[in-house]
């Protein structure tokens, strides 16, 4: 028997047409916290749904904790929060709780898990009287109330503001710290390379990528050099360009090398930018590397 708390082998799941996942391995050691990073439609919840037992596979093997995720005994020391969660509107914040922690054999007191996710002031409060945002930290709480060995979250800051973020990520390293293991999405690249020892990337079904955050942020175009150039130049470090006009749009991961680049080409050039790219453009580059966008020359 492995010690790995999630093994996934050889892992398909179509829906009619679409293929989610396509051939997917991949395992969970304890103790580490891995993003699985990835555009929209990548399969990273059909990958979740799968592990957390909401989803059979069409083929391959998922285990968690060395069982079948489908059975409900085999999932006692998982805690999850899906991308979507309804909370029950009537009951009040501190009842979810309890109602929740009835579930698990030794769950965290409601006081000391409202107090850890800073939901203390709210304990009172119906959960359909909290923010969008209140609501997904409470859910994200929920995850933790059976004191889980594993812990697997899809986009748990989503509409969070900045604060509530980063409180929660103190929460998950603290966690981390303690032993615990976690699974996490994310559309926030940011986020994944704050929180993840391991990135595993995903896209169109299929495992891209699986590495360190280092090797993996050196890979995707997180970074745009934009600048106006009568004649544009064929810079190397760039993975992939576009040009409107006169204005020349380069994604790149590493944006100093491509502006030392461009000024030793001699090219003339005006009105230069160096910003982020949205994670969808990064991975767009990532997933066709070389290729070059819409509008291109
Ligand atoms: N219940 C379903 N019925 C039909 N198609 C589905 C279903 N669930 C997922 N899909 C399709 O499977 C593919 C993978 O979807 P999935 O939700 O796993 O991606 P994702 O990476 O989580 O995307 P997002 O970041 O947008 O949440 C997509 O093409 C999606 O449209």
């Amino acid at each position: 028997m492995s010690d790995d708390l999630v093994r996934v082998v050889n892992v398909s799941r179509s829906f009619g047409q679409v293929r989610a996942l396509d051939n997917v391995s991949f395992t969970v050691p304890p103790g580490q916290l891995i993003g699985i990073l990835g555009p929209n439609g990548a399969g990273k919840s059909t990958l979740l749904s799968l592990i957390t037992g909401i989803r059979t596979a069409d083929s391959g093997t998922v285990e968690l904790f060395s069982g079948d995720p489908r059975v409900p005994a085999q999932r006692t020391r998982l805690g999850c929060t899906p991308q979507q969660t309804g909370l029950p509107p009537n009951l009040r914040v501190d009842e979810v709780v309890t109602f929740v922690g009835r579930h698990y054999p030794n769950p965290v007191p409601g006081s000391e898990l409202l107090e850890r996710f800073g939901l203390a002031s709210l304990a009172r409060r119906k959960a359909g009287a909290m923010s969008g945002g209140q609501q997904r930290r409470l859910a994200v709480a929920l995850a933790f109330v059976g004191r889980p060995d594993l812990v697997v979250l899809d986009e748990p800051t989503t509409g969070m503001d900045v604060e509530a973020r980063h409180q929660l990520w103190d929460v998950l390293r603290t966690y981390r710290r303690e032993g615990g293991s976690i699974l996490l999405t994310s559309h926030y690249l940011e986020e994944i390379e704050a929180l993840a020892e391991r990135v595993v990337v995903l896209s169109g079904g299929r495992v891209l990528d699986d590495g360190g955050p280092d090797a993996i942020r050196g890979k995707v175009a997180s970074r745009r050099v934009s600048f106006v150039a009568y004649q544009p130049p064929e810079l190397p470090g760039v993975v992939s360009s576009r040009v409107e006009g006169e204005r020349v749009d380069l994604l790149c991961s590493d944006s100093d090398r491509v502006v030392r680049e461009l000024v030793g080409s001699g090219t003339a050039f005006s009105d230069l930018t160096v910003s982020d790219t949205s994670l969808e453009e990064a991975f767009m580059a990532l997933t066709s590397p070389r290729h070059r966008l819409e509008g291109e020359r």
